[in-house]
This record gives structure tokens, C-alpha cells and sequence, in this order.
């Protein structure tokens, strides 16, 4: 029975390189797949892993239909036995609708890996329909840490190294090591950065942790 899998984690813990190696892996049977995305941080038409593998991709707009795309390639004559759809939090609910059904009724395996929770730490709707729909859902073994050591399980965004929590919901980037302030004029410096919860909730990046424990004592008056 083919089924829809979910793999789950933060930003930057591994899924882009999961999902490449899940096709090569597959690929290396004999099997054919095909390979989607949505506006990975590398540009259209791609999936890229910070580990510097990078394949090519079918680029999914919200007004693609995976049924009958994957539909006509059979009516054609064409193979397919697995899809692998990454930056699945970025697909819209009907479109995970639609990847229900092909492994049901067409019995093709799909694998899907995307983030959970954007900046705000609300579902993004494609991966909450992922999780009400998925046969499997995976989070990511490789844990992406938190600068208290803890593990990450929440995506913080920064606009010029300072955590923000409004703002549109999809604004691709990247996670930065080093946050930078930046006083200047110019639009504002968009990052990313993966915290545990606490401080996700406190809003206590890197950088601002660093800065408080920097901070002066207050003086002991009285
Ligand atoms: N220089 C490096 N050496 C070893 N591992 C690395 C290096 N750079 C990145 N990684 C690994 O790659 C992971 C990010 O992989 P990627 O597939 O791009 O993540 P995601 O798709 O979840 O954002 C990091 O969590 C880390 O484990
Ligand atoms: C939290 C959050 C993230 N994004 C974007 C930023 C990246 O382009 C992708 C996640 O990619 P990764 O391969 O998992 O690193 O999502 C966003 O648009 N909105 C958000 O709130």
C-alpha cells in the first residue's frame, strides 16, 4: 500500500538533504520519481540542501494540480512511484488533498518534508493538513539546537537581527549564525533563526541574549 509521509523539523534540520537522499535512495532501486518544490531559498525549480546537494525540481504554484499532472503522465504512458515534495509548507490544503489521493488511487508513495510553524509559531496550512491527512509523520532526527544548547523546535524571524512577530507569512530566507543590527534606511534585512520555545515566547535570540549578558549591572542603590 503506498503511503503519504511527513517529515517534519525546524528550518535547517535537514530535510531538503532527507528528501534528496529518500530519491537517490529510491532512484538507486530502479524506481522513477518526481521531484517538487516551492520556493526553495536557492530560486525556482530547485531543491538545495545546505550540505550543497542540489537536484532539479518541478516548481509548484498554488494553482497546480498534482492529480492531474501525475494523472495525464500515466494516461500517457509514463511511470511514476514516488513524488517527493519539498518546502511542503508552502503548498496549499487542496493541494495536499490532491497528494492523498494519488497514494490512495493510484497507489504512489509521496514523501513530503517541510517546516510545521512559521515566525508567529502557527501552522502553516499546507503542513496542518499534512498532519491531519499523513500516514506517517516523521520529525527530523538530526536536531537543530537552540543557543541555550536546548533543542530547537520553534523558527524565529529577524528584520535587521531584531525578532519580529508580524509580518507576512511567507518571506523566504535563511538561517544566519550571526544576526547583525543595521540601523540604516534600506529594507529591512530578513533572517531567520530556530529557538526552543521559552525563548521563542521570550523573544530571546542569540543576539539579544549575548547583549543582556554584556549588559552592565544596574548599580545597588538603596
Ligand atoms: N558544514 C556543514 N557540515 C556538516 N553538516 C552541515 C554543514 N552545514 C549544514 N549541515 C547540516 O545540514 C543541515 C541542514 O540541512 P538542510 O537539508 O539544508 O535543512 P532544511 O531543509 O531542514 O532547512 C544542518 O542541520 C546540519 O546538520
Ligand atoms: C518560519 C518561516 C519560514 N519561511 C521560509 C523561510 C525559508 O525560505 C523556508 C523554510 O526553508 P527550510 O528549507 O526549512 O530552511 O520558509 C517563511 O516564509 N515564513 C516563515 O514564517
Amino acid at each position: 500500500m503506498a503511503e503519504l509521509h511527513f517529515f517534519t523539523g525546524t528550518m535547517d534540520s535537514g530535510k531538503s538533504t532527507l528528501a534528496l537522499q529518500t530519491n537517490h535512495n529510491h532512484a538507486a532501486r530502479g524506481r522513477v520519481g518526481r521531484i517538487f518544490t516551492s520556493r526553495d531559498r536557492s530560486g525556482a525549480a530547485v531543491v538545495s540542501s545546505r550540505l550543497g546537494l542540489t537536484h532539479e525540481a518541478r516548481e509548484v504554484d498554488p494553482d497546480f494540480d498534482f492529480w492531474r499532472d501525475i494523472v495525464t503522465t500515466l494516461t500517457a504512458g509514463g511511470r511514476v512511484d514516488y513524488l517527493i515534495c519539498d518546502e511542503a509548507q508552502f503548498y496549499t490544503r487542496e493541494q495536499i488533498d490532491q497528494l492523498a489521493k494519488v497514494a490512495d488511487e493510484l497507489q504512489i508513495d509521496v514523501f513530503a518534508f517541510g517546516i510545521l510553524t512559521d515566525f508567529r509559531s502557527h501552522l502553516f496550512p499546507g503542513s496542518a493538513r499534512l498532519v491531519e491527512l499523513a500516514d506517517r509523520m516523521n520529525v527530523l532526527q538530526v536536531e537543530a539546537l537552540c543557543w541555550c544548547g536546548k533543542r530547537a523546535t520553534h523558527n524565529a524571524r529577524t528584520e535587521d537581527g531584531i525578532m519580529v512577530t508580524e509580518g507576512d507569512v511567507v518571506v523566504v530566507g535563511d538561517v544566519e549564525s550571526e544576526a547583525s543590527a543595521d540601523t540604516s534606511a534600506e529594507p529591512a534585512h530578513v533572517a531567520y533563526e530556530v529557538l526552543c520555545r521559552q525563548h521563542h515566547r521570550r523573544r530571546l535570540t542569540a543576539a539579544r541574549a549575548k547583549a543582556v549578558s554584556l549588559a552592565p549591572e544596574p548599580l545597588p542603590f538603596g
